[in-house]
């Protein structure tokens, strides 16, 4: 226990961040008319090498021309071991409106990586006389990230969220495997002939979740890689939701939905979770700390567990 009290993440929806190459301009109208919560423009490993100089001018523009709405605009630059990083930051935020939001660092290592893009960001923003502070989010998508998730998270004030990155984690892991994300074929338990799948990707997404929550950062699940497979995408964003994950990206449109909807309490979950609110009103009056609601117990700590949900259902409604 510490005498700290846990802070609250950024009070903006997540449920959906929608991913399109800054090089592929013809989609950025459609990416910005998605149910999406939050933009991400790549500037990254959807673009080719030689396409970087073209897809970071699109982006500029479209930044100050889409009509984004009241999405969370979000940039991810190219990582710090290549030659693109620097000038994807200060073009950015030399040139681009004051409608980006954040910037996406990507292969995020230790908390020096982080704090030499804020270096960049700080000095630009200055330069330029920026009015509204760029945030960050971070993808944990390599063995170091993971290692240091936890000084990740702290290591700057503009810090909103981070994701996996199933992909380019699993290739610095070294995992035997080319899937993106999801139940992966040899990663089961046998028992009595009987073959049951585990969850690979458990432990990293609950190392970031307590990460992001002490430092008071949104948790993010990654990409699905195939998008044909709907049942699968929801049965990893399930699992997401119930560690304590608050969204999900989407590498194509058809994932948009699925996850809003997942990422959404139910009208049965918002409307137990306000009677155990109302249960736990009623024996705090009556000088009791516990009571029983629909023959369960429920305490002071089912007071937290269910303004987690109501606060949700409350940041939607009020985007609506
Ligand atoms: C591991 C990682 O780093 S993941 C993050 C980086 N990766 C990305 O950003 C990839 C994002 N996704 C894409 O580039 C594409 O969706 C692809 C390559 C997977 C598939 O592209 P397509 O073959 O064009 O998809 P498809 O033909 O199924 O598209 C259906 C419709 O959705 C549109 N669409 C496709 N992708 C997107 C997108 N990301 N955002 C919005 N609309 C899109 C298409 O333009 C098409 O529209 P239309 O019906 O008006 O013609
Ligand atoms: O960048 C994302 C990933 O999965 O890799
Ligand atoms: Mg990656």
């Amino acid at each position: 226990m510490s005498f700290r009290t846990q802070p609250l993440p950024a009070a903006r929806l997540n449920r959906c961040q929608l991913f399109g190459p800054g090089s592929r301009s013809e989609l950025f109208e459609k990416m910005a008319k998605s149910a999406a919560d939050v933009i991400n423009l790549d500037l990254e490993d959807s673009v080719a090498p030689d396409d970087k100089d073209n897809a970071r001018r699109q982006i500029i523009q479209a930044i100050g021309d889409v009509d984004w709405g009241n999405k969370t605009l979000s940039v991810r630059i190219n990582g710090l071991d290549t030659p693109f990083w620097y000038r994807d930051v200060v073009d950015l935020l030399e040139n681009a409106s004051d409608r980006l939001d954040q910037i996406m660092i990507p292969k995020a290592g230790n908390a020096s990586d982080i704090y030499a893009v804020d270096a960049l960001v700080t000095a630009v923003e200055k330069a330029k006389g920026r009015k509204k502070p760029i945030a960050f989010e971070a993808i944990i998508e390599t063995a170091a990230g993971i290692c240091h998730v936890e000084e990740i998270a702290a290591a700057s004030p503009r810090m909103q969220a981070i994701s996996l990155g199933a992909a380019d984690f699993a290739a610095s892991m070294g995992m035997a495997t080319t899937g993106i994300g999801g139940t992966q074929e040899n990663y089961y338990m046998h028992h009595q002939g009987q073959q049951y799948w585990s969850d690979p990707w458990h432990w990293a997404q609950a190392k970031i979740v307590a990460a992001c929550r002490t430092h008071g950062v949104l948790p993010v699940d990654g990409p699905f890689g195939d998008f044909s497979d709907k049942d699968g995408f929801r049965a990893q964003a399930l699992r997401s939701a119930t560690l304590g994950m608050v969204g999900k990206w989407a590498i194509h449109p058809s994932q948009v939905a699925l996850s809003n909807e997942v990422f959404s309490p139910s009208e049965k979950a918002v409307t137990e979770a306000r009677e155990i609110l109302a249960a736990m009103d009623a024996a705090k009056k009556a000088g009791a700390g516990a009571t029983v609601y629909k023959g369960r117990l429920v305490d002071i700590a089912s007071i937290k567990q269910a303004e987690v949900i109501v606060r949700q259902a409350e940041l939607i409604a009020g985007n609506q």
